[in-house]
């Protein structure tokens, strides 16, 4: 396994700690949230009896396959935890998701629950975000103008593609992903870009963010929740 791929690992796998007997928890997607979901396969054959949410059609096939049992919104008031990945990270632990296409599952059950733990290798942190181009899903009907709409607000938009098909969310919707450069005040961008006609979520998630473990070297880092004792650890 490379560097990147045993900080993503550990990073994960200290997450799990936090998951306790009976908690209903969002299950993150993408390749660092698929470490915490064959952990907490594990837990749950060792016993651990937890429901969760998948933010994900990918996320719910590899929690079966793992055995964890799940449940939705129509059946659980509460997620009490959710774990999940980000594409970048800065000092405030606000967010730039969506480079797996699963922002707006991800949005409604990382915004539901009662604490966020982000997990992430250390190649993820960021002073200002937006190097990485910034995903928003819109609706297919008349996305041309919605991406006219976006580029107008300073950014170029490109329609995701996959194997050269339009790539489509588990929503049944398209992605455009937006190259706006370092962003001064994101939770402004994406005020503006929730207003415009079209656009169904952006990969922002603003001040969402309760903790984040950090990999970097065969450590772990704990950013956030300053009001916990233990807010800044290592941990082997
Ligand atoms: O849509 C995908 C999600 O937002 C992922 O959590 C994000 O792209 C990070 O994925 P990875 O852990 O593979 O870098």
């Amino acid at each position: 396994m490379s560097v990147k791929g045993n900080d993503k690992k550990l990073a994960a796998e200290a997450a799990t700690d936090y998951v306790k007997d009976g908690m209903t928890v969002g299950l993150g997607s993408g390749s660092t949230a698929e470490w915490m979901l064959k952990r907490l396969g594990a837990l749950v054959k060792d016993g651990l009896n937890i429901k969760g949410i998948p933010t994900s059609v990918k996320t719910e096939s590899l929690a079966r396959k793992h055995g964890i049992p799940l449940t939705d919104f129509s059946k659980t008031a509460t997620v009490d935890l959710a774990i999940d990945g980000a594409d970048e990270i800065d000092g405030q632990l606000n967010l730039l998701k969506g480079g797996g296409g699963s922002l707006v599952r991800e949005k409604i059950i990382d915004a539901a629950a009662e604490k966020l733990i982000i997990i992430a290798d250390q190649s993820k942190m960021v002073q200002q975000l937006g190097s990485f181009p910034l995903p928003i899903e819109v609706v297919p009907f008349g996305w041309e103008m919605t991406k006219k709409q976006i580029a107008a607000y300073g950014a170029e938009p490109k329609l995701r593609k996959e194997e050269n098909r339009v790539f489509v969310s588990d929503n049944g919707n398209y992605i455009l992903d937006c190259s706006f450069g370092k962003m001064v005040n994101p939770e402004s961008l994406h005020d503006t870009l929730k207003s415009m006609a079209g656009v169904v979520e952006t990969g922002l998630f603003i001040g969402m963010t309760d903790q984040a473990m950090i990999g970097q070297n065969g450590k772990v880092e704990m950013i956030g929740d300053t009001k916990k004792d233990d807010w800044w650890y290592w941990r082997e």
